[in-house]
């Protein structure tokens, strides 16, 4: 797992660490990283123009480092101060003594933009001035005629460190070269597409966070160890089985999604109860439906929702998965089925897991107000408040368990915003669960897989539910761990 760090305990570590360093030694690590990265991308630093938009903090001294050692390559590096009687003085003596220069505007071209504005230290979006400086750079030309690349410092400015809020303007970074540890603006919420590609520079801060960090993300590592391994002896219960209770007569497509969704999972067996059964049965002839959850045989694990509908049969099966023992998903209309309370005692009282997994209007319902700027903070009440784990849909699904845990899903897609695709992610999540994956690793993975499918599909063209849901069982297979072969080497 990848792992983000809060600010105030970045700035805990950078303390500690700089005690036992002569002064300036970490801005000089991360300036050096930065103008590496810089000179990657400009190829030829010899003759190119860069231009450092320079805030009155250490990331503008960032900026000005990294500015003076590209100018020293041959670089035109132009300094807009953007607080002139507030500059990081030795950063631009450096810079000046490497033949950079300042200037009111920017010049005539510009290959690069280094956005030194602001970092850790942000409060609220952009201010007028440097959104203005921003605005000017970013209209210029590079000298082939193309868009200048905006490299952001640490972070892009703008955004809410800790929360990837963004509560006003931001810069929008094509790269972002971040130092000693991911801080969550470069995970979640609609910061995280604007930090671009994010590189971590290392400059000795890891073993100084003492804190936990506040948000995981997994990688392609970790969710290949999650996906259950088949084994020669495996049957249907030891690679789990899963009941889902989804759609009806008058939203069948619900049902068709969601036991699609669990069919690309690793499970054993797919176990439809519903209204909807004659039209699964005909799109997918391996489930096994029923009208009722009390008829559907042996299952490990359910899942509750979409096109349920939320009249009494509706409320009825949720209640019955909830007195059951047995792993649970609850999505969409079951959400809806639990904002009255009535079953409140049930959920808390459940020791077998629960996942719920809110998009943010069923959210709010249920929580009684929306996620708001901080997507995780939110999560993870709900999450203590439900004793449920709580995936909250987003471009940056989060993931939170009651204990607090959270996690980041990386792969998501603007293709996934279109309707049905919820369904998909929760039968896929019941099949996870069904093959007794932990409730938080099982949300993680299929969040993982489901973003990644979508991504998949959208490289066909537009997308649609059904389109994801067929790209899901390739990018699982691609992922799991293949069949053990019996390899005969010869002598
Ligand atoms: N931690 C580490 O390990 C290391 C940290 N390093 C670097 O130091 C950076 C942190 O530096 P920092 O503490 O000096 O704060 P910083 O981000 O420059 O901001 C303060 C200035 O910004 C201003 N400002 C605030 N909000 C604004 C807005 N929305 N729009 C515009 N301006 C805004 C604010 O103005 P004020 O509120 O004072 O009026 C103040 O002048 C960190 O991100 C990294 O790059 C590396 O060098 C080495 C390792
Ligand atoms: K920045």
């Amino acid at each position: 797992m990848r792992k983000a760090w809060r600010v105030a305990d970045v700035r805990a570590a950078e303390d500690a660490l700089m005690a036992h360093l002569p002064e300036g030694t970490l801005m000089q690590r991360a300036a050096a990283g930065l103008a590496r990265r810089c000179a990657l991308i400009l190829r030829n630093v010899y003759g190119a123009h860069v231009t450092l938009l320079v805030g009155a903090g250490n990331n503008g001294g960032d900026a000005l480092y990294a500015g003076a050692i590209l100018a020293n390559r041959g670089a035109a590096v132009t300094a807009i101060l953007l607080d002139p009687a507030r500059v990081h003085e030795a950063g631009l003596k450096a810079l000046k003594d490497s033949g950079g220069r300042t200037a009111e505007q920017p010049p005539r071209t510009v290959d690069l933009i280094i956005d030194g504005i602001v970092g850790i230290g942000a409060k609220g979006g952009l201010r007028s001035g440097a959104a203005a400086a921003l605005h000017k750079a970013q209209g210029r030309r590079g000298r082939h005629g193309q868009r200048p690349t905006i490299v952001a410092v640490d972070v892009p400015s703008g955004v809410d460190v800790d929360t990837g809020d963004v509560p006003g303007k931001a810069v929008q970074a094509d790269v972002t070269v971040t130092f000693g540890c991911l801080k969550p603006a470069h995970v979640v919420g609609p910061a995280a597409p604007l930090a671009g590609e994010v590189e971590l520079v290392d400059i000795g801060l890891r073993p100084w966070l003492m804190a936990d960090p506040a948000i995981l993300v997994p990688d392609r590592k970790d969710i290949v160890n999650a996906l259950p391994k088949h084994r020669p002896t495996d049957e249907k219960y030891t690679r789990g089985v899963v009941g889902i209770a989804t759609g009806s007569k008058t939203y069948p497509g619900a049902a068709i999604l969601s036991t699609w969704g669990a069919l690309a999972g690793p499970t054993g067996m797919v176990r439809y109860a519903g209204g909807a059964r004659q039209y699964v049965v005909q799109a997918h002839p391996s489930v096994v439906a029923t009208d009722r959850i009390t008829e559907a045989g042996r299952v490990q694990a359910w899942v509750v929702g979409s096109g349920l509908g939320t009249d009494e049969a509706a409320a009825t099966a949720v209640r019955t998965v909830l007195a059951s023992s047995l792993p649970v998903v609850l999505d969409a209309d079951a959400l809806n089925l639990l904002v009255d309370g009535t079953m409140a005692d049930l959920m808390r009282g459940r020791s077998a897991p629960l996942v719920l997994t809110p998009h943010d209007r069923e959210f709010a319902r249920l929580a009684g107000e929306e996620p708001g700027p901080d997507r995780v903070a939110a999560a993870q009440r709900l999450a203590a408040h439900t004793n449920a784990v709580v995936l909250l849909k987003g471009d940056r699904t989060i993931v939170a368990t009651p204990s607090g845990q959270a996690y980041a899903n990386p792969t998501g897609s603007a293709a996934l915003a279109t309707g049905g695709t919820g369904d998909v992610l929760a039968g896929l999540l019941g099949s996870l669960l069904a093959g007794g994956l932990r409730p938080e690793v099982a949300a993680v993975t299929a969040a993982y897989l489901h973003g990644l499918a979508g991504r998949e599909a959208a490289r066909q063209g537009p997308v649609s539910a059904s389109d994801v849901a067929a790209a899901l069982r390739p990018v699982v297979n691609d992922l799991r761990p293949g069949d053990q072969e019996n390899v005969v080497t010869p002598k």
